[in-house]
Parts: C-alpha cells; sequence; structure tokens
C-alpha cells in the first residue's frame, strides 16, 4: 500500500476543487450582471449558470474521473501481479509433475520477459538445440510488456497448478485406494495413468459400477496430461468378466428391461475402448476371461504374465461375443482359430495367445511387473502427439466399422439374455453348481 499514493479519492477531491473554481468564476460574472443588468434578465442568468454548473459537474466527473480509476485500477492490479508472480515463481519449484517441455519453455520465456523485457541476447547456435529452443520462445515473446508477461507467467502456473492438482488427486506415485472410485484404483506418474481393476475378492468380476468407473477413467485419462493407459487387475486374476449377479437386479419392467439397459451399457462401454484415443496398453497379470478378454482386441498392446489365461466361454453360458471380437479376433488370428475361441470356448495360455498374435509379449510371472513397467516408462517418454496421431490413423480407417460392430453384438446378445441358455447358465453360477 505504501509505495503507492491512494488515487481512489482523486476523482472527488478534483471535482470539488474544480466546482470552487467554476462557482467564484460564475459568481465573479453573475456579480457584474447583478450591478447592471434588470432582475429579469438575472434571474436567467441564474438560471442558465445553475445548468451550465451541474453540466460542468457532470463533465468533469466522466472525463476526469474514469481515467484516474482506470489508473488507480491498472496500477492496483499490477501490484497484485508483482506478488503473485513471485508467488507464482516459487510455486513453479513446487510442482511435484513436470509438467512438460512445452510448458517449461513458456514459462522460461514469460519469467525472462517479465524481469528481463524483450529478448536481447545473441541467438544461439543450430547445434545448441536446448539453449536455442529458450531464445526462440523468449524472442517470439517480442515487445510484450513486462507487467503482461508477468501476468501471463501468473496465469500459465495457476492453471498449471489446477490441472496438476485435479491429476494428483489421482495419486501420483503410489497405489493409494482413489476415494474417486469404488472399485478401481487409478494413478497416474511418468506420463501413465494406470487403471486398476480392484475386486479382488471377486476376481475383478465387472459389476454395473465397475463399467461405469472404467468408462470414467477412461475418459479422464483420455484429457489428462499422461502419454499412454495400462490397464491392469489387482490380485491373482486379471478379470473373471461380467459380474453374473448383474443379471439378478431385474427392474421394474422385467427381464426384457434389464437385457435392453444392459445393452445400452455394453455398447457405450465397449464404444469408450473403440474411441480411445491414447495408446492403451493391457498388463494381463492372471487369467482373463469373457468381456475382459474380448476387448483386448482394441487395445494397442497387450502383455502377458506367462500365468494369464485367455477365456471367451460363450457358448457354456448362453451368449455370445462381444467387445467387437467377432471382427477384431478373426482379423488377429483368422477365422479357426477366432471360432475355436468364441463359439467352443477353447481357453488360451499365454504363451498361445501370443502365437496367434491377441498377446503381444509373454513374460514371466515373476519379473512380469518389473520388465514391463521398464518397457512401459520408456513409451511413455515418446513424443505424446505423434503417438496420439499414429493411433488416430491407425484406428480411424477401422472406427465406423467397429462402431457398427459393437451395435450388432449388443443387439444379437439383448436377444440372448433373455433365453433359457443364458438364464439357466447364469442361475447354475450362482447356485453354485458350476464354475467355468
Ligand atoms: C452388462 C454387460 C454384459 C457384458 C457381458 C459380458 C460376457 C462375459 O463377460 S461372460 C463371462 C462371465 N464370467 C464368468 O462366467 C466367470 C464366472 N466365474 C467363475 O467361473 C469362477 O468364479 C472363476 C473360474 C472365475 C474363479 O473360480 P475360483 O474357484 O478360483 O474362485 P471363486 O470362488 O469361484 O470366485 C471367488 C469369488 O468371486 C466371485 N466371482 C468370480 N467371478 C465372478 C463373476 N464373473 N461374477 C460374479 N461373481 C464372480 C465368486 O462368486 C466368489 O464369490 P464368493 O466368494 O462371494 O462366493
Amino acid at each position: 500500500m505504501s509505495d503507492f499514493p491512494d488515487l481512489r479519492y482523486f476523482p472527488i477531491w478534483s471535482c470539488f476543487c474544480n466546482l470552487f473554481l467554476k462557482l467564484t468564476h460564475y459568481l465573479k460574472i453573475n456579480l457584474f450582471h447583478i450591478l447592471w443588468k434588470r432582475t429579469f434578465r438575472l434571474s436567467v442568468d441564474t438560471l442558465n449558470f445553475s445548468f451550465v454548473f451541474c453540466l460542468e459537474f457532470v463533465i468533469h466527473l466522466q472525463v476526469v474521473s474514469f481515467p484516474v480509476v482506470q489508473l488507480h485500477m491498472n496500477r492496483t492490479a499490477m501490484r497484485a501481479s508483482q506478488k503473485d508472480f513471485e508467488n507464482a515463481v516459487n510455486q513453479v519449484k513446487l510442482l511435484k509433475k513436470d509438467p512438460g517441455n512445452e510448458v517449461k519453455l513458456k514459462l522460461y520465456a514469460l519469467y525472462k520477459q517479465a524481469t528481463e523485457g524483450p529478448c536481447d541476447m545473441p541467438k544461439p547456435g543450430v547445434f545448441d538445440l536446448i539453449n536455442k529452443a529458450k531464445w526462440d520462445a523468449w524472442n517470439t515473446l517480442g515487445t510484450l510488456p513486462k507487467e503482461t508477461a508477468r501476468q501471463n507467467y501468473v496465469d500459465l502456473v495457476s492453471s498449471l497448478s489446477s490441472s496438476l492438482e485435479s491429476s494428483s488427486q489421482v495419486e501420483p506415485g503410489t497405489d493409494r485406494k482413489s476415494t474417486a472410485y469404488e472399485t478401481l484404483m487409478v494413478t497416474s506418474e511418468d506420463g501413465i495413468t494406470k487403471i486398476t481393476l480392484n475386486r479382488p475378492a471377486k476376481k475383478n468380476a465387472i459389476n454395473i459400477e465397475m463399467y461405469h468407473e472404467i468408462m470414467r477413467a477412461l475418459k479422464a485419462a483420455s484429457k489428462d496430461d499422461s502419454s499412454i493407459t495400462v490397464l491392469t487387475g489387482n490380485g491373482d486374476y486379471y478379470s473373471s468378466g461380467n459380474d453374473l449377479t448383474n443379471f439378478t437386479d431385474i427392474p421394474p419392467g422385467g427381464v426384457e428391461e434389464k437385457a435392453k439397459n444392459s445393452a445400452i451399457l455394453l455398447r457405450e462401454f465397449v464404444g469408450c475402448f473403440i474411441d480411445f484415443p491414447k495408446p492403451l496398453i493391457a498388463m494381463v497379470n492372471g487369467p482373463a476371461v469373457g468381456i475382459s478378454v474380448t476387448i483386448l482386441g482394441l487395445f494397442d498392446a497387450v502383455y502377458a504374465s506367462d500365468r494369464a489365461t485367455f477365456h471367451t466361454p460363450f457358448s457354456h453360458l448362453g451368449q455370445s461375443p462381444e467387445g467387437c471380437s467377432s471382427y477384431t479376433f478373426l482379423k488377429i488370428m483368422g477365422p479357426a482359430k477366432a471360432t475355436e475361441m468364441l463359439v467352443f470356448g477353447k481357453k488360451l495360455t499365454a504363451g498361445e495367445a501370443c502365437a496367434q498374435g491377441l498377446v503381444t509379449e509373454v513374460f514371466p510371472d515373476s519379473t512380469f511387473q518389473k520388465e514391463v513397467w521398464t518397457r512401459l516408462k520408456a513409451f511413455a517418454k515418446l513424443p505424446p502427439n505423434a503417438m496420439r496421431i499414429s493411433k488416430e490413423v491407425i484406428r480411424n480407417r477401422e472406427k465406423e466399422k467397429l462402431h457398427a460392430v459393437n451395435a450388432e453384438e449388443c443387439s444379437v446378445l439383448q436377444e440372448r439374455w433373455l433365453s433359457d441358455e443364458c438364464m439357466n447358465a447364469v442361475v447354475n453360477f450362482l447356485s453354485r453348481k458350476s464354475n467355468l
């Protein structure tokens, strides 16, 4: 406060001083008139005087006060921004996550502009890549005023802090359970968002809540600052597929309504995998069943522990293929092998799934985590935009087809779920007459 004169009351003082001067000026004129003119003329002059007096007051208030108030506000903003600037500089040092090179260059340039003004350094040589990038970033700010650069710096840090805060809500670095999810653990670190299915006591069976949470986590991951996304399971299973108790919660509209709602949910769920924009990697840590296997055809890489198995027992369950597997599996392994899995329910070992192209690579269970994470961390260091665009080029050609396949599979399943074959299979499992 003390380093600036308080200008807030200046317009008011200024108006009163001006009024005083005008008043004495007009009084002088009017005294002259009083002496020399008739009473009738005098009253007209008095009216004129009052009118001019008020007009002058209003005009003066507008002309003088607005620029002065503006000046005061600007100076206050500059003062705030100087203080905010220092805070922002400290805040940057405390950021837990690397904001990425592009942002770091922007911060550097704005800092230099704010503290030193326009770039006057000699341009570094072409081979001095880092200093040249910094110089370029600073130089592009041209003659941007120091105050504006300061303000832009503060704004950038504040947007950065809030975005990093929201991604830090998904616990960077640790596997603590996120309060945002009931059935998942979601973490983000080293450019990798990891979504872990977290119902180990139920073999990570996917209940209705988990379907919704996976969709929510994928949507968040598609927008966060990670480069790649990983899906894995907690415990000995990757996932035992659809939670068969999902079929027991029958709404007032009866089983038809249940089947219809399930088909809508499934279509939306699979649609999220079709449309996911970043590289999506499955870490299949153990056995995988049903839908957790079929959607693997929509992943960009599948790494499996040698403990993993791949089982799609749709006929046993009176059901039919989903997750676009009726299309992707045929493309991946050819019709004969796909039929063995999808129609006859043949369970594949990790080695067999790899030989047939469903799995990218198999690792010994003892070194699975270590080896795969080393690889994923290296992938996550690749330029994220290039990865995203490459995926887009690969996926775009197929997207329309995949959505059409998804819609068709869901509509067939809607019918299947109402069949005796399906209902008996579910009842048998739930009454503990059968396991797979
Ligand atoms: C709305 C969209 C619908 C999309 C449709 C998708 C189709 C599919 O995904 S089909 C595949 C459905 N999955 C199954 O049929 C698997 C059924 N589960 C089993 O056969 C066995 O549980 C197992 C072979 C996976 C494991 O057997 P194990 O003896 O080792 O363990 P359990 O004691 O059986 O399981 C422990 C615990 O977990 C429960 N559980 C396991 N899987 C499921 C499941 N898919 N649905 C519901 N509950 C499951 C199991 O009941 C046990 O629970 P309790 O300890 O409470 O008895």
